[in-house]
């Protein structure tokens, strides 16, 4: 399918955590207008976040049109639209209706740690992580969808008689998109559910078994590049083509154009997510990393390792808005510098327990090692320390793994702005951290899929030429320094594990 000489452009769908935005590219890759509008997080109990599914459509949908009205772009224009989205996010609604049933069970939500434990003790963890990838943790939609399950009245019964829908964000989209013709998921979204069998590429019975869902409730897996469909042409006043779908992670590592295995990305936002490319196989981590589905592109899968860390910007935001600290995110790198050091201090962010490689949801935060001369400086350079600290130990657990060294860290998201940020983090892992141009990668990785798919750009190749750094952190400290420094990290990150008892 060849894009029409009209054809310039292609819009990117990125519906995150906190914002939906929609951006239009160019053929060179560059943004030629977005647009974005925040929505409401909810916290109903201690430890829960939700989301209004319609609120997530309607937010996204007024972006989409915003970003062609407003720069007088006509839907004739746009050759593809690519969905990335925040992953794991569950959902569930009526297949007549249209309507969810309840508001989406958000990634960062624990209430089902304890369905967790349950299949922990019951020895499943081996099973689980041969067949998705992944770790038994509340991070993940499998148990979300069966809290859904259990606690809407009717709703298993409904869902083995093939009334409702389950799905993650991009299902969700593509539903409405489609005016309700198409109940899909695409590979790499599939590969968060803890329902789905990474090497077979299909859902797994044995796994659906266990927490009790109905086949009949899940989305058909689709490639992460290939036209799905024609959108309902009344919502941007033309049918376009919905040509590409990737989990937003999973997006930015394509965005970044780390293609070839061995490349490896690092997303700076809310927290942080390191993505390496394995290649055509599943890597069985021996490190507590997570095997994940990178796309699929013409049946072809390319597989990525994950270390999911849970605070990074988030560590900033909470200098912010819990101590008042800082006043604005940006204040605190000013801040970091008007000392050369943490001067010994460590803070452990741990405010909603750890991620990768620990999974210690039990853990809590923590500020050791203060004097009397410790100052607010030091607390915020510790802040941004342990951002860095936290990638470099899932990155170390990575080339474990690969059993390789990493040649160069590719970088985005909102805190990889910060420059003595990206330079501790370079020191402390010894190999170059390298910012794009582009740091709005996750959105490019989408436009990129979609793109391919209706042979807008017409191959890898083409697309790592439009890869161009925009500032490359040499790392600067000798091994001496960067083993110590690794070593407070550990014995700090010690004093936190387990923290809360259970009971
Ligand atoms: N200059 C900065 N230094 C450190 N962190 C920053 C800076 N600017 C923004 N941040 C952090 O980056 C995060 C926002 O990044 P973003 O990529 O938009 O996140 P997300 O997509 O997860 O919402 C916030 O947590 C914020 O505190
Ligand atoms: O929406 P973000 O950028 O915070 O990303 C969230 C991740 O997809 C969660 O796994």
């Amino acid at each position: 399918m060849k894009p029409t000489a009209r054809q310039q452009y292609i819009l990117a769908l990125d519906q995150g955590t906190t914002s939906s935005r929609a951006i239009v590219f160019a053929r060179d890759g560059g943004i030629v207008a977005a647009a974005q509008q925040e929505f409401t997080q909810h916290y109903p109990q201690a430890g829960w976040v939700e989301h209004d599914a319609r609120e997530i459509w309607q937010t996204q949908l007024a972006v989409a049109q915003a970003v062609l009205r407003d720069n007088a772009i006509g839907a004739s224009q746009i050759a593809a639209i690519g969905i990335t989205n925040q992953r794991e996010t569950t959902l569930l609604w009526d297949r007549l209706s249209g309507e969810p049933l309840q508001r989406a069970i958000v990634w960062q939500d624990r209430r089902t740690a304890g369905t967790c434990d349950a299949l922990l003790r019951a020895g499943h963890a081996e099973l689980f992580r041969q067949r998705t990838g992944l770790v038994i943790d509340a991070y993940f939609s499998g148990t979300k969808l069966k809290w859904l399950l259990d606690h809407t009245p009717g709703a298993r019964q409904r869902a083995e008689r093939g009334e409702l829908a389950f799905g993650t964000i991009d299902s969700w989209l593509a539903w409405q998109l489609s005016g309700g013709r198409v109940h899909v998921t695409d590979a790499s979204n599939a590969s968060r559910t803890l329902l789905f069998d990474i090497r077979r590429q299909c859902w797994d019975e044995q796994l659906l078994a266990l927490l009790d869902i109905p086949p009949a409730v899940l989305p058909q897996v689709v490639d992460s590049s290939g036209v799905i469909t024609q959108i309902d042409s009344a919502l941007l006043g033309a049918p376009i083509a919905l040509a590409g779908i990737a989990g937003d992670q999973q997006a930015a590592t394509f965005g970044q154009a780390c293609l070839a295995p061995g490349m490896a990305k690092n997303t700076y936002g809310t927290g942080c997510f390191v993505l390496l490319n394995t290649g055509q196989q599943a890597m069985d981590s021996g490190q507590r990393m997570l095997a994940t589905i990178g796309w699929r592109q013409l049946g072809q899968t390319t597989y990525l390792l994950e270390g999911s860390i849970f605070m990074a910007g988030a560590t900033v935001q909470w200098l912010r808005d819990g101590l008042g600290l800082i006043s604005s995110s940006d204040e605190i790198e000013a801040l970091a510098a008007s000392v050369p050091d943490s001067g010994g201090v460590y803070l452990v962010p741990a405010h909603a327990g750890l991620g990768a490689p620990y999974w210690d949801p039990y853990a809590r935060a923590a500020l050791l090692g203060m004097t009397r001369g410790s100052t607010r400086a030091h607390v915020a350079r510790a802040a941004l320390e342990a951002i860095a600290f936290q990638s470099a130990d899932v990155l170390q657990a990575m080339e474990t793994d690969a059993g390789n060294r990493l040649r160069e860290l590719r970088v985005d998201g909102g805190a990889a702005r910060n420059n003595l940020l990206l330079q501790f983090q370079a020191d402390l892992l010894g190999v170059p951290v390298v910012r794009p141009q582009i740091t709005e990668t996750t959105a490019l990785g989408a436009a990129y899929l979609a793109g391919l798919a209706v042979d807008f750009w017409h191959d890898e190749d083409e697309l790592i030429a439009l890869w161009r750094a925009e500032r490359c952190f040499e790392p600067g400290m000798s091994d001496d320094q960067r083993a110590t420094l690794l070593h407070g990290w550990r014995r700090a990150v010690g004093r936190c594990r387990h923290w809360v008892e259970a009971d």
